[in-house]
């Protein structure tokens, strides 16, 4: 028996169901019920709490391993500079499989994940925000003025971005295209957290859209890889071990760059849903004593998004006094990280202005991850997608749409509903 088995009995033992810890069965199928209130609802059995008075390390059963479940500024440390923590062997087939793609950097480890992440980090810098936003404000500034009556604003939103991206990117698509493409961009990130019609139609959309980015690849490196477009860096981009990314791979992190991008449709949607919730947030940003970049901030740490992230050490390591063994997952609660009352006080209050003046930590906000995003895992989109926020939201604040759609976001469903219906035409 290894280590990782140490807590969990032998199944072939009849007398093991009788022995077993009160809890200790398996928590998949409750995380796909419960969504972002998984780990608070464990939380609530005390029989699963190691450490921390908060129930800050809980332990489970999760994907038929044991799992410790940490959470806090302290734990996402212990998660972005513990050496032995892997990700390749972490990730569930369900995310690689609909979000991420196979071989994508977010399944690396080690030197040939921090060579592949300079590919991402050098072309995710300010020119891309620069260029990604300028297109989105000038699309944003010719279509909301037109829109009447109720529309989508996600939807809408998604179109967009798709535009913003595919022309930054270096992707050619055509104007009635744009729809279809933007759907199965959604879709992609829509099926993360279901192993049903969703997750079915998450495959179903990457298998399309990884066809047409594949497509322009090939006659890119056919034609000579011409060009400085991200298309062409990433077409004659070389893997650690000096070879050209295989086509498949080349194609899955490609998409890797448009479909985030889109995703922050997700973000949009929340967005407006604060500023209809809390009108004199509204007023702040028209009137400009609301800063755009608190308000980004506190709709990614207030609303829900990325959930979790899972690791797997390859030895024997201790958090808070609490052995985790070789093998077994470190799961980092994101959602409960970014709700902590420690480092949140009244997490659940949307106040742009608790950014004033504090400095965020490289472990405290971590909505898109934790550490460093050049040496680690975080999320290399993250000024990207606050340049977005930062765009559209004095936009949105002036608008004048109104939502129609329920504003309280259901904390069961992963990733949240992504419509929102909104009406145009109202006043400030
Ligand atoms: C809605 C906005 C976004 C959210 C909530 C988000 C969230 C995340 C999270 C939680 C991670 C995992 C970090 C880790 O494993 O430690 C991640 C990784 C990543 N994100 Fe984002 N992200 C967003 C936007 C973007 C954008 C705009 C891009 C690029 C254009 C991007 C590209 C990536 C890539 C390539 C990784 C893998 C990094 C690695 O494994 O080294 N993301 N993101």
């Amino acid at each position: 028996m290894t280590s990782a088995e140490a807590t969990a009995p032998a199944a072939t033992d009849p007398g093991a169901a009788a022995r077993r810890p009160a809890g200790w069965h398996e928590r998949a199928p409750a995380l796909l019920r419960d969504g972002y209130s998984f780990v608070a609802r464990l939380r609530g059995e005390d029989q699963l709490r190691l450490a921390g008075a908060d129930g800050d390390v809980l332990r489970i059963r999760l994907m038929g391993r044991t799992a410790t479940v940490i959470r806090g500024e302290d734990a996402a440390r212990f998660f972005y500079t513990e050496p032995s923590l892997r990700r390749g062997n972490a990730l569930p087939e369900l995310v690689v499989g609909s979000l991420f793609g196979h071989g994508a950097v977010h399944t690396l480890d080690g030197p040939a994940h921090q060579h592949r992440k300079t590919l991402f980090t050098t072309l995710t810098g300010a020119a891309a925000s620069g260029q990604v936003c300028s297109r989105l404000a000038r699309l944003w500034d010719e279509r909301a003025p037109r829109w009447t009556g109720e529309l989508d604003l996600f939807t809408e939103t998604s179109r967009m971005l798709t535009e913003a991206g595919t022309a930054w990117l270096g992707l050619e698509l055509a104007p009635e295209q744009v729809g279809r493409r933007a759907r199965d961009l959604v879709a992609m990130v829509d099926g993360f957290g279901s192993v049903g019609a969703r997750q079915l139609r998450a495959r179903t959309a990457r298998a399309r859209s990884h066809s047409w980015v594949a497509g322009q690849l090939r006659r890119r490196r056919a034609e000579g890889t011409g060009g400085d477009d991200p298309l062409a860096v990433v077409a004659s981009f070389r893997d650690a071990d000096g070879e050209l990314l295989p086509l498949r791979v080349a194609a899955v992190e490609t998409l890797n760059l448009l479909r985030p991008l889109v995703a922050v449709s997700w973000l949009v949607a929340m967005s407006a849903r604060a500023l209809e919730s809390f009108p004199a947030v509204r007023r702040g940003l028209v009137a400009g004593s609301v800063d755009p970049l608190g308000f980004a901030q506190e709709v990614r740490r207030v609303y829900p998004f990325a959930p979790l992230l899972a690791a797997r050490p390859t030895q024997d390591v201790s958090w808070q006094g609490v052995l985790i063994p070789a093998g077994s997952f470190v799961v980092l609660d994101l959602w409960g990280t970014d709700h902590d009352p420690r480092l949140w006080p009244d997490p659940d209050v949307f106040d742009p202005g608790r950014f004033a003046g504090r400095v965020v930590s490289p472990y405290d906000l971590v909505p898109q991850g934790g550490g460093s995003a050049e040496t680690g895992h975080r999320c290399p989109g993250e000024d990207l997608t606050l340049a977005v926020l930062m765009t559209l939201a004095p936009r949105l604040a002036a608008s004048g749409l109104q939502v129609v759609s329920p504003l309280a976001v259901p904390l069961t469903r992963m990733p949240p509903e992504p419509s929102l219906t909104v009406r145009a035409g109202g006043s400030v």
